[in-house]
């Protein structure tokens, strides 16, 4: 398992899929670099007028509704139907999902069109699942393992791979669970590691069509990434600077021996 996923980083690098972003404000810089320096090719384009084009010509996309508007909802539907449409595989980020009715109504219309992959939080993936819960934002309030049956609730629901992030990663799909322990604590103190998550998890389905290891490729490279960087760094400042370094300069020896990851079939 571990050398397949090595095999994705290096495949990534390799092929450079074109990733179109509709992602929100705060982070589209931050995911930008970290999606080139681990070998994709990213583009963030949300105009209605050309969505549809962009999205025809991308191996992969992602849409994050972290800063949505009437018109961007708009420019995000319009890309998942064409991307349901191409089989082009798109990956939700459902940030802050629960915390307003507006949000929850969108995301209700996005799962609609079926995204391949949706990767939250944990309090996100219960928001999702049951449309009834206690959200403090874009910030979890609760631990991945009590998201799991939410998740798997979900993965019934729309026939897709489901990924919690936080301390702890678990991937769900309809026969496997993958749970994984990297990262660092330092990672929830900067802003938009998720969404970063995400715009990976759409990179690497750029490159496979399995989507769930797709998803467990870029949950490890950002995890084993993160512990890599936060060793070498002093606070959140010069760590969003050393992640995108280790992105860049990761070694086989570095990722296999510093991944923790383990599989419940
Ligand atoms: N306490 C922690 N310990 C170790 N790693 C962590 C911790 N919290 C987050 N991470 C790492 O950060 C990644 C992103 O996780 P997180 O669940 O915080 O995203 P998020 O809440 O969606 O963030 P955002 O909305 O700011 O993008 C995780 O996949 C994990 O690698
Ligand atoms: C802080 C914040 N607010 C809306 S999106 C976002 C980035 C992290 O999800
Ligand atoms: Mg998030």
């Amino acid at each position: 398992m571990k050398e397949q996923l090595w095999k994705n980083i290096l495949l990534l690098k390799e092929k450079s899929p074109l990733i179109h972003n509709i992602t929100n404000y705060v982070v589209m810089n931050n995911t930008a670099n970290a999606l080139l320096a681990s070998g994709a090719s990213p583009v963030m384009a949300h105009a209605q007028a050309e969505v549809e084009n962009m999205c025809s010509i991308a191996q992969a996309v992602v849409i994050n509704i972290g800063t949505l508007d009437e018109y961007w909802v708009e420019s995000m539907l319009k890309t998942a139907r064409v991307a349901q449409q191409n089989k082009i595989p798109w990956v939700l980020d459902p940030v802050g999902a629960g915390a307003t009715t507006y949000r929850n109504k969108v995301l209700s219309e996005l799962l609609a069109l079926s995204p391949q992959v949706i990767r939250g939080n944990a309090s996100e993936i219960i928001a999702l699942a049951t449309q009834n819960t206690s959200t403090k934002g874009v910030d979890s309030t609760a631990e991945s393992n009590q998201a799991i049956a939410a998740a798997k609730q979900l993965v019934k629901m729309y026939a897709c791979t489901v990924c919690i992030s936080g301390a702890t990663d678990i991937i769900i799909n309809e026969s496997t669970q993958i749970q994984l322990d990297n990262g660092d604590p330092i990672m929830e103190k900067v802003t938009g590691m998720g969404c970063t998550a995400s715009a990976l998890t759409a990179a690497f389905c750029g490159i496979t069509s399995n989507y769930f290891i797709a998803t467990t490729t870029a949950m490890a490279l950002l995890g084993v990434a993160g512990s890599l960087a936060a060793k070498k760094s002093q606070g959140p400042g010069s760590f969003q600077v050393h992640l995108l370094d280790v992105l860049y300069t990761i070694t086989e020896k570095e990722f296999i021996n510093n991944l923790q990851l383990t599989t419940y079939e």
